[in-house]
């Protein structure tokens, strides 16, 4: 085939010269002002190579969407502290004073139902081998093994809450929040202190819903969970502590008028 730059006369060349070296100046110059951008590209490169997605469009998507600054209105909100603290004695209280506002994200967990919960309402209960399906798939914003067992959030029901307008409440342990703040997604936090842990092992114990052994094991994990909290001021920044239950919510509304200011009014 005919080289094109063969029609252009010796002037012509020399403008088209010009021009190419001037550009090449100038993007050697952007990029080298803005060394952010090659630490991105290589981010997203490693990124694919280590999951090889199949729909890298979407995987695309979904890598670049946490540049987008999320609306402070809609920055979701995770309850956090040790099992038995009243993570979920809070949410029901807060998602029946504003229905239309707030909307629990329901977990997938690997443990099975207690007491009277349901499928699809407290958790999604699934088996071992199909949560880690869905952690191959890339379907949870973050995942942890918590008291023996696997908890997760999913993207989609997170998108879900979102595509509707709402804010999401996530129960989450230490681990989970500790990723998803290292995941750069901006998002509101609690974390709930029992006044002690002889108040929380009352509680749970008074729960009923867990037998010696379960009933142990999360007691010794509380102990770290509250140990982490302290030890990482840069995420767990508001606490509040959940003795008399009145109170407690109070601190808890008073945190959310701060994150949620248009629900003052
Ligand atoms: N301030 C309070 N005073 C007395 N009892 C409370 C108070 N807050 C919660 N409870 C009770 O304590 C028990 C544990 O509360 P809840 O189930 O909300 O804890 P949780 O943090 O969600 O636990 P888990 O992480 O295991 O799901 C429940 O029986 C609940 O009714
Ligand atoms: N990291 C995550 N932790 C989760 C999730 N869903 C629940 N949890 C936490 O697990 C413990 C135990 O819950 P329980 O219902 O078995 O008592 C508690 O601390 C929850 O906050 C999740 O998706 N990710």
């Amino acid at each position: 085939m005919e080289d094109p730059a063969n029609n252009y006369d010796h002037k012509e060349k020399a403008i088209i010269d010009e021009r190419i070296k001037e550009l090449t100046h100038n993007h050697d110059e952007y990029i080298h002002n803005h060394p952010e951008l090659q630490q991105i590209l290589n981010d997203f490169v490693t990124e694919v190579l280590l999951h090889k997605p199949q729909d890298t469009i979407l995987f695309a998507r979904e890598f670049f969407s946490k540049f987008n600054p999320t609306p402070v209105l809609n920055k979701p909100l995770a309850i956090i502290g040790p099992s038995g603290v009243g993570k979920s004695t809070l949410i029901k209280a807060l998602t029946e004073q504003f229905p239309g506002v707030f909307e629990f994200s329901i977990s997938f967990t690997t443990r099975n139902p207690r007491g009277q919960e349901k499928n699809g309402v407290e958790y999604y209960f699934i088996t071992k081998e199909e949560f880690m399906s869905k952690i191959d798939a890339g379907d949870f914003i973050e995942w942890a093994e918590v008291h023996d067992h696997f908890y997760g959030t999913s993207k989609s029901v997170i998108d879900d809450i979102y595509s509707r307008g709402k804010v999401c409440i996530l129960d989450i342990d230490v681990q989970g929040a500790v990723k998803i703040f290292q995941s750069g997604l901006e998002f509101n936090r609690v974390f709930v202190m029992p006044k002690s842990m002889k108040s929380l092992e009352d509680r749970l114990r008074g729960r009923g819903t867990e037998d010696d052994n379960i009933l142990r094991v999360r007691l010794r994990n509380a102990q770290t969970e509250i140990e982490t909290a302290r030890e990482n001021p840069n995420i767990f920044k508001d606490f509040i502590t959940n003795d008399v239950f009145e109170q407690a919510y109070k601190d808890f509304l008073h945190l959310i008028y701060r994150y949620y200011e248009h629900l003052r009014s």
